[in-house]
């Protein structure tokens, strides 16, 4: 099933960009670095910058063509559907010079215009690592992004410069080593061998990842925004507490406030939990062994969070604001996915359920977006869960704020539905039986059986079916009659 990728185009041009230079911020004009010779990737030591804000003015105007095109065709650009109209350069980097022979490598953090934001909110700022040489070898031609036309670079050819061996090698060896290179600050946790070849992964992701010697995992965040990313917030916090469930970041970098990217301990021969449920579908097997392992695995998560982060009864008022909240994300979907409408009486009901509620459970950091992707089994067996970004599409505040444990349940519990729905024939009693199983080891390893509050459980579910309505609306139009089969389901009174 294929994703959408809308390319309308606009008449965004050097004009907007123009605009946007001129009255642009001071931060984005002392933010443009040239660095000192960074010759090959095992022999970076030490990265200087100095200031320069000439190549700034020349360089966007210049790649704003290119990346008109390239950034609505990337699976993680999240503005889909809505044309570009302009760019605004937040920071440019060069991590290894544009004007040698060989390659250069240049980090943009760009803000992308589109129409439709809402007021006052500021326009998507994506992380961009570009490379530039004056021609592309063939092995990287399926990297290319297009020839610069006009500037000092015009003529050379700017590509995704994660593609580079080269330049991907040279990005972890930076991170070897802590300190700054202009507004981009690194950190290093632990000793890192030097010179790990690198290769892209080539997941269904909303970020891009790299592999470093099948040892390290880094994830560069695409859209980014100011605040601590949970996706190391979490994790950093879960191996303070001595959580094994999670692999322990090893050096991260940002810029400003934002996190920009982190390296993590790599599974070599894990397998996702999706892909082990589609498997088990396919052969005619159950998966509640691994089922009632993962919702073990949730549940350790779920107390080295409450340990290592602080916590809160959930009382009455704060589960009927809880579920305002779903009515409101649900009245959003319903607008952008008219689909949802008939339904829209039916989910009230279930949220203003949940609303009523005595709540006698507590509120906490969560996962915030679990589901079978984010679960890997390890050779040896054992589950590790992964990217604690939360849902890509919600602002980071909101995906930082704690909720019941029983939102990641209902993640997982929608997963093995997703399974059982993308598999024909349709077998809705694998997919009960695993969503038993998940309950029946999460219970046994908290204490707390998610099945004890139906009201709450059925309502995140709800919430979590209404969020992919408008996920696959945007990204996977084939896939939506998957989650809209929940919505018929669960909008129906028992
Ligand atoms: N530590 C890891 N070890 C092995 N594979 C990993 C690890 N972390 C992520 N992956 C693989 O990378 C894919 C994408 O990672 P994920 O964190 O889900 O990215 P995104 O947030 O971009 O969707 C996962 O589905 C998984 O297959
Ligand atoms: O990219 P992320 O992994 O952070 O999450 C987004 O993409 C997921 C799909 O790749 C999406 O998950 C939905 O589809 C899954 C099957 O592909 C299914 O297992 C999940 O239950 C379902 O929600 C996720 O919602 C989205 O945030």
């Amino acid at each position: 099933m294929p994703e959408t990728a809308s390319t309308t185009e606009s008449t965004a041009s050097a004009e907007v960009i123009g605009s946007a230079e001129a009255t642009g911020s001071t931060e984005a004009d002392a933010a443009v670095e040239t660095t000192a010779s960074v010759t090959s990737v095992t022999s970076v030591t030490s990265v200087t910058s100095v200031t320069s804000a000439g190549p700034r003015r020349a360089l966007l105007p210049a790649l704003a063509p290119l990346l008109r095109t390239w950034l609505p065709r990337q699976r993680w650009f999240a503005g889909k559907g809505r044309p570009v109209t302009g760019f605004t350069l937040e920071s440019a980097t060069e991590l290894l010079p544009l004007d040698g022979t060989g390659p250069g490598l240049l980090h943009l953090l760009v803000r992308v215009e589109q129409p439709g934001r809402p007021a006052g909110a500021p326009a998507d700022c994506y992380q961009l690592l570009l490379g530039v040489r004056p021609e592309l070898p063939p092995r990287l031609a399926p990297a290319l992004i297009g020839r610069i036309r006009q500037g000092p670079l015009a003529g050379r050819t700017v590509y995704e410069g994660l593609r580079d061996p080269r330049l991907a090698g040279l990005l972890y060896e930076r991170l070897r080593t802590p300190g700054r290179t202009g507004p981009l600050r690194f950190h290093t946790g632990t000793a890192l061998p030097p010179a790990l070849a690198p290769r892209v992964l080539d997941a269904e992701q909303s970020n891009s990842s790299l592999v470093f010697g099948e040892s390290f995992i880094l994830k560069i965040f695409r859209r980014v925004s100011p605040g601590a990313n949970p996706d190391l917030e979490l994790p950093l916090a879960l191996a303070r507490a001595g959580c094994a469930r999670v692999p322990a970041p090893v050096a991260w970098f940002e810029a400003g406030a934002a996190t920009l990217g982190v390296l993590q301990p790599y599974l070599r021969g894990s397998r996702d939990g999706w892909r082990l449920a589609l498997d088990a579908l396919a052969d005619g097997r159950e998966f509640t062994t691994e089922a009632h392992a993962l919702g073990r695995a949730t549940a350790e998560v779920h107390l080295a969070l409450a340990t290592a982060l602080p916590t809160e009864r959930l009382e009455r008022d704060r589960a009927a604001s809880l579920a305002a909240a779903m009515g409101t994300r649900l009245d959003a979907a319903a607008q952008a996915v008219p689909a949802l409408l008939p339904y829209v009486p039916g989910l009230r009901a279930v949220f203003a359920a949940a609303g009523d509620a005595t709540g006698t459970g507590r509120l906490q950091r969560v996962h915030g977006d679990l589901h079978l992707g984010q679960t890997l089994r390890g050779s040896d067996g054992a589950w590790t869960v992964i990217d604690f970004e939360g849902e890509p599409a919600k602002p980071l505040d909101e995906r930082r704020t704690s909720h019941p444990p029983v939102r990641d349940i209902a993640g997982m519990l929608r997963s093995f539905d997703y399974a059982a729905r993308t598999h024909q024939p349709w077998n809705p009693d694998w997919s009960a039986r695993c969503r038993d199983a998940y309950c029946a080891g999460y219970a046994e390893a908290s204490g707390a059986d998610p099945r004890d509050d139906p009201a709450l459980l059925r309502a995140y579910e709800t919430d979590k079916a209404v969020y992919e309505v408008l996920y696959e609306a945007r990204h996977r139009p084939d896939w939506l009659p998957v989650p809209m089969a929940a919505i018929a389901r669960l909008a129906t009174v028992p």
